[in-house]
């Protein structure tokens, strides 16, 4: 299996080399060459698996010779054991014909988990065999970031600094990356929006004399492995609702277009989605590009969804590239446009990409009513953020079964529940002393220069 870059011009790799390159050296992203595909018969014996074997059933073909068959069977095991459900992503019926699929039970109650824990096991093995020592950046809007930390901490080979936009996180959220005692990983409050984070970071891969200097690798979607291990849960879940027989939708509360990708790449392998429904909150480029074709940045406003408050969508260039029938070209120039403001999509793409996806906004008051509804009629604790992929499915809702990603844990944004259903809900016991924790992070501006000098004396010290 070969990695090309969306922007037609980086190296072709391995999945190996892909997972610890993190962006193309072209700015690109890689993607599969070709997508593997599973036939019916392959779908439909997935029913009644535990989660890791589904996950090996659908990963492996994506791997080539990186990992061994019980090698990986073994780092799938490590990074699914301290998951708090025994079923890692159940099923919760809301309606006849509406589920949510619940994301949170991992280590950092976020669907990121689900991703990292399985990265940190990776890059673990692959740097156990090469002996490298490598430095991770990422950028967060709250939930990569504490997910990545609770993945990396402790490790000896890794250095690992997250970037989270200064004041635009929940407290949860930023107490979950200070309170990391470990040594080997730093949390950097930076002045700006989380698409100032991200840039930041691209611009780091962008530099080839520090990437390689301090030997750079990426934990954000913007690492292949990141995406595949999402697919896994799309089969899951849809086997558990009569799929290959029976088709399904999805919505997915949707920000840097990550989750919902690996939601395509499940369609391409065969699992049977009608739709893939983009809900986005107020911070609505995606939902304005799919009705008008228009992708324009508006500006980052900050909402009660806060790890959606994206604009820079970056794995929506994984989706232009096919839309674009895979010309790097036409990508890259996309991309060149998007710094000065904006592109128009063909109409050829934006018919492929509809052909796809569907999308809906959600405002701030209509976030806080369903998350009061749901939680009156159903009982059910909805997150700020998988409220807004239950009301996007509401809209959604018809003869097809959808299923709605409930992305993160209510008690990581409890002022947003508080005010919707009058109660706070509790963290896990394992968290309970969260608040009393001591803080360490840094506060750095959004200036490239200064954040490569703070990581190489870090790295030196
Ligand atoms: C809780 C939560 N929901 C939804 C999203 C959006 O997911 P994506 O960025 O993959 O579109 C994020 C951030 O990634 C998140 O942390
Ligand atoms: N919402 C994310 C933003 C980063 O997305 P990623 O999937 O590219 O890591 C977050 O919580 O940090």
């Amino acid at each position: 299996m070969k990695y090309i870059s969306t922007r037609g011009t980086a190296p072709v790799l391995g999945f190996g080399e892909a997972m610890m390159t993190g962006l193309a050296r072209d700015g690109g992203l890689y993607v599969p060459q070709t997508i593997p595909t599973m036939t019916p018969d392959e779908i439909a014996a997935l029913a009644g698996l535990s989660y890791e074997e589904i996950a090996y059933r659908v990963m492996r073909p994506y791997l080539g010779d990186t990992f061994g068959d019980d090698e990986f069977r073994g780092l799938l095991a490590a990074a699914y054991k301290p998951f708090g459900h025994h079923a890692r992503a159940p099923l919760v019926q809301l309606a006849p014909n509406h589920f949510l699929l619940e994301l949170f039970h991992g280590p950092t109650l976020a669907f990121k988990d689900f991703a990292m824990q399985l990265i940190g096991q990776m890059m673990q093995a692959a740097l156990a065999k090469t002996g490298e020592r490598i430095t991770i950046v990422g950028a967060t809007s709250g939930d990569t970031g504490s997910a990545a930390m609770e993945a990396f901490r402790g490790l000896a080979n890794v250095d690992l600094f997250i970037l989270y936009p200064h004041g635009r996180v929940s407290e949860v959220q930023r107490r979950q990356m200070t309170t990391a005692v470990e040594d080997n990983v730093h949390a950097l409050a930076m002045d700006g929006d989380f698409d100032d984070c991200q840039a930041r970071v691209k611009d780091m891969f962008n530099d080839f004399a520090f990437r390689d200097g301090v030997r750079l690798a990426g934990v954000n979607s913007i690492n292949w492995a990141r995406v595949l291990a999402q697919v896994v849960y799309y089969f899951s879940s849809a086997v558990s609702l009569g799929a290959p027989h029976r088709a399904v939708s999805f919505t997915v509360p949707t920000g840097n277009f990550g989750d919902i990708f690996a939601g395509y790449i499940a369609r391409k392998m065969g699992l049977p989605i009608e739709k893939l429904v983009i809900a986005t909150n107020h911070n609505d480029i995606l939902h304005r590009a799919l009705t008008s074709g228009d992708y324009i940045k508006d500006g980052v406003r900050p909402s009660m969804s806060p790890s959606m408050d994206i604009q820079v969508s970056s794995n929506f260039e994984r989706a232009l590239f096919d839309a674009y029938g895979r010309d790097g070209s036409a990508v890259a120039q996309l991309m060149d446009e998007l710094k000065s403001g904006g592109f128009h999509i063909s109409q050829g793409a934006l018919e492929s990409l509809r052909a796809t996806f569907a999308s809906g906004r959600c405002s701030e008051e209509e976030t806080s009513a369903t998350i009061t509804r749901e939680y009156v009629r159903t009982g059910e604790v909805l997150c700020p953020h998988s409220a807004v992929g239950v009301k996007v499915a509401n809209d959604h809702l018809g003869n097809t079964p959808i299923i709605t990603l409930a992305t993160a844990h209510p008690a990581k944004f409890p002022d947003a529940v508080l005010e919707a259903i009058g109660q706070r809900p509790a963290l896990p016991a394992r968290m309970a002393d969260l608040f009393d924790r001591r803080e360490r992070l840094t506060r750095v501006p959004n200036d490239l220069a200064r954040l490569q000098s703070l990581i190489r004396e870090r790295i030196a010290s």
